[in-house]
């Protein structure tokens, strides 16, 4: 066998064990992609495709692409913004494209301050040391405001750093909040938003590889708005049906549908963009509407 003529697989990039790993996979899987994750293996095989799967610390992902050791990698903007002003600093390549911004792993990199202190506005940093993970996306935004203050670069729990004294503030991601409120601290400045992106390495021609991701882009596309869609399906009185389907989110072309021995009520079944609400249902409810059901959508393509 002539392995030289062989066309390479597909190298897809994701991070092994963390917040982005679980929803990686499943984005993955909702694809069509049959992945063996039985193994603690760094590289899994698609059973199905001609893809591999790279499993890997998050750092490391845009560094991957970047360099064309992946084709393709998910990884949130805050990890990937970093890595490209470190190599622009170092004077490193750092191109890839973004394909699409992926409905997870949503979270802001935020100056947070203990609770006590009387913080009155980004100037009040001047002179303050900041720890942080982030320091070349803390050094842009302290430079675009025109603040000097001193970044302390740690590569975890960055939250004790105030109260061990190592700095008087810090700079870290933040989505609920419970960490930053469990270390007696408050958020004060939020200096980046982000969600993970699906990127692509540069110069990748080969036109089977490409012809696979010409065929993931739109299952991507089709696998979020399904995510954001629901399917509903509900009873309502004939005399009620425009109210009923003004209350219904999205409900541009409902299906109406005669039931069986009854013909003062129709089934109404919709798929609708939105989430319907408990509040909605219970609008839905008083006009008389009843057998109100809200289903997940798997797949969709238009
Ligand atoms: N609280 C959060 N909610 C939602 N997304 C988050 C949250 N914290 C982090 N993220 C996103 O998930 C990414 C991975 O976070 P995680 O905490 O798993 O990283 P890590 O500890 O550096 O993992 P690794 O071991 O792979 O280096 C972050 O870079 C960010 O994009
Ligand atoms: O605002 P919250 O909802 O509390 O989330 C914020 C925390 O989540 C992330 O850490 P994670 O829990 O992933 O653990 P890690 O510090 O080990 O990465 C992040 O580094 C924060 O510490
Ligand atoms: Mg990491």
């Amino acid at each position: 066998m002539n392995l030289a003529a062989e066309p390479k697989r597909l190298r897809i990039a994701m991070q092994k064990s963390g917040r982005l790993s679980i929803e990686s996979q499943d984005l993955l899987t909702s694809c069509g992609l049959k992945i063996n994750l039985r193994e603690q293996r760094l590289i899994a095989h698609v059973e199905n495709m001609p893809i591999d799967i790279l499993r890997v610390r998050d750092d490391d992902i845009p560094g991957l692409v970047m360099d064309g050791v992946c084709d393709l990698g998910i990884i949130g903007e805050n990890v990937l913004e970093e890595e490209s002003l470190q190599r622009k600093l170092d004077d490193d390549s750092f191109d890839y494209t973004i394909l699409a911004r992926l409905d997870f792993g949503s979270c802001r990199l935020s100056i947070a301050v203990q609770q006590e202190e009387n913080y009155s506005g980004v100037a009040s940093l001047e002179g303050k040391t900041i720890a942080t993970t982030y320091p070349r996306l803390l050094g842009r935004y302290l430079k675009q405001q025109g603040v000097n203050a001193r970044i302390v670069n740690l590569k975890g729990s960055v939250e004790v750093a105030p109260r061990a004294g190592l700095a008087d503030a810090i700079c870290d991601l933040v989505s609920t909040g419970a960490t930053l409120e469990a270390n007696g601290l408050k958020e004060v400045e939020v200096i980046y938003r982000s969600k993970a992106v699906l990127i692509q390495r540069k110069n990748l021609t080969e036109p089977r590889q490409l012809s696979l991701i010409n065929k993931l882009i739109p299952r991507i596309s089709g696998v979020m708005r399904a995510h954001e869609s629901k399917y509903i399906m509900l009873h309502a009185p004939r005399n009620q049906l425009d109210a009923i389907i003004d209350l219904l989110p999205g409900a541009e072309n409902p299906t109406i549908l005669p039931l069986a021995g009854n013909d003062n009520v129709v089934a109404i079944h919709v798929v609708s963009s939105e989430t319907l609400f408990w509040e909605t249902m219970e609008q839905l409810k008083a006009l008389g509407a009843s057998s109100i059901l809200v289903l997940p959508i798997e797949k969709m393509m238009e």
